[in-house]
């Protein structure tokens, strides 16, 4: 055998040279009956040393774990322990002798109550922090509006709402169609709420709004060494986060094309693979897309993948224009005001006939975000309880002078209400388009008629077809 030396050590002195290595120290055999344990941990714990000696440790620890580890042989180490109210830190170790399991050996970190007050004095604010910050974050991966948040009785407005209600239940994919501001996120957290994934992250991101260089890593999350400047130990990316909930791909329209490809490979494999990783990564994510953008004229013209749109396409559900849906603008707005009385710790505002009049009769390109930035800044100049058209910007106000001007530059009220101003050089293709499909229904077909009745020649006819690509 080999001389460790350790024979040549007085043996009343091991005890001493124990108690100095570390403070608090027990050890049990194999049944979990404590053979040994010193005065600092019984001091600690409330007993004495000859009351502990041969208990079993579960009633002298409080939850302890030293019974499994002397039956297991494995080791656990640096765990957090609850002990007389205070969490403190344990290792336990399998006490091998002679390639047999005996017992354990268990010590708990700091060497004396001053230590552990220092200690905990340092951590806790850290540890409380982390708590809160943990909190926050799981609060931020929650939905935070329902389907009661949805405002509207319009039948365009409650058919897209019945539809999301009725598919919040299933898998599929969903698209969200809508102009900006009429609340397409607020759709995706509504159904995301009201699906069996609720109580698993809901995470949205805006895909126009991250770099198309860091789209990938933002999305997919990046290996440790993946390039320089990444994190120690890598990170996650966002469809790794949102595992078993749901990720809200806002603005759909504006992913790069390379981007698309890469998604299309996740939808369609449901695995991830980490920026400068080999390993594929299997996710469980729902995904609810959605963009004021036209992604069929976008798939047409090349800028959007077919696939990946018909993959997003599965529920297609569009939400129609404030402008389309006057008879929500009243109850949208009274909605809107309790809200922001909330935030301006005021109560009991209301809009005057006047004001709820001229807000029906704008055409609200912003939508449903431009009411609310119009009603706020209505409560910002209020004096008393009335918001009037005085409250009003003058744009909103001044719509009289608009309807002067209707008057003097009479414009359909077909294109008056459903269309935006757009390049003049647009709009004329759109009327030209428009004109010779219109012949050509006239006509059945007929091409050569349909040139005569829009009075240009054949050939030019022609042109115009190859132009529009009208067959
Ligand atoms: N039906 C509704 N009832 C009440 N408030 C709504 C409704 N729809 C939208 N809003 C409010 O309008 C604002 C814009 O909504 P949201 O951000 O969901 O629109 P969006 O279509 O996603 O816009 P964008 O395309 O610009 O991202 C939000 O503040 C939201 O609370």
């Amino acid at each position: 055998m080999i001389n460790t030396g350790i024979d040549r050590i007085p043996h009343k002195w091991l005890e001493e040279i124990i108690n100095l290595s570390v403070e608090r120290i027990v050890v049990v055999n194999r049944e979990g009956m404590i053979c040994y344990i010193n005065s600092a941990y019984c001091e600690f714990l409330g007993t004495t040393v000859e009351d502990a000696t041969g208990r079993d440790v579960r009633e002298v620890i409080e939850n302890t774990r030293m019974h499994i580890v002397a039956k297991t042989g494995k080791a656990e180490l640096t765990s957090v322990q609850a002990i007389n109210g205070s969490d403190m830190v344990a290792n336990r170790y399998p006490l091998i002798v002679e390639g047999e399991l005996v017992g354990a050996l268990g010590t708990v970190m700091f060497r004396n109550p001053e230590e552990w007050w220092d200690y905990k004095r340092k951590i806790q604010p850290l540890l409380e922090e982390l708590k809160y910050y943990k909190k926050k974050f799981e609060n931020e991966l929650k939905s935070k509006y329902t389907f009661g948040d949805l405002i509207g009785k319009s039948p365009s407005f409650l058919s897209a709402k019945n539809l999301a209600e009725r598919i919040s239940g299933s898998q599929s994919a969903v698209l969200l169609l809508g102009e900006s501001g009429t609340g397409k996120e607020l759709f995706a957290h509504a159904i995301h709420d009201n699906s069996t994934r609720a109580s698993f992250p809901f995470v949205p991101i805006n895909c126009a709004s991250i770099p198309e260089h860091l789209l990938e890593s933002e999305l997919f999350g990046y290996d440790e060494g993946a390039f320089t400047g990444a994190k120690k130990g890598g990170r996650k990316g966002h469809f790794q986060v949102a595992n078993y909930g749901t990720i809200f791909l806002d603005e759909i329209g504006d992913m790069p094309l390379s981007m698309q490809s890469k998604l299309l490979r996740v939808l369609q494999e449901k695995e991830i693979q980490r920026v400068g990783g080999q390993k594929s990564i299997p996710v469980d994510v729902r995904v609810i897309a959605a963009t004021h953008r036209d992604l069929e004229k976008m798939v047409e013209e090349g800028k959007f993948r077919k696939d990946l749109y018909y993959r997003l396409n599965v529920i297609k559900i569009e939400i129609p224009p404030l402008r389309n849906r006057k008879e929500d603008i009243h109850l949208i707005a009274n909605n809107l005001l309790k809200k922001l009385e909330k935030r301006f710790f005021q109560q009991g505002i209301e809009l005057s006939e006047q004001v709820i009049e001229k807000l029906q009769q704008y055409t609200w390109q912003g939508n449903i975000r431009e009411l609310e930035n119009v009603l706020e800044r209505a409560i910002n100049v209020l004096d008393g309880k009335r918001i009037e058209l005085i409250h009003l910007p003058l744009y909103l106000r001044d719509q009289d002078k608009e309807t002067d001007f209707d008057l003097e530059y009479q414009v359909d009220k077909d294109v008056a209400t459903n269309h935006t101003v757009q390049p003049l050089r647009k709009t004329l293709a759109h009327a030209e388009k428009q004109a010779i499909l219109l012949a050509l229904r006239e006509t059945n077909g007929n091409k050569q008629e349909a040139a005569k009745l829009l009075e240009i020649g054949k050939t030019r006819f022609y042109e115009k077809c190859k132009m529009y690509e009208i067959k």
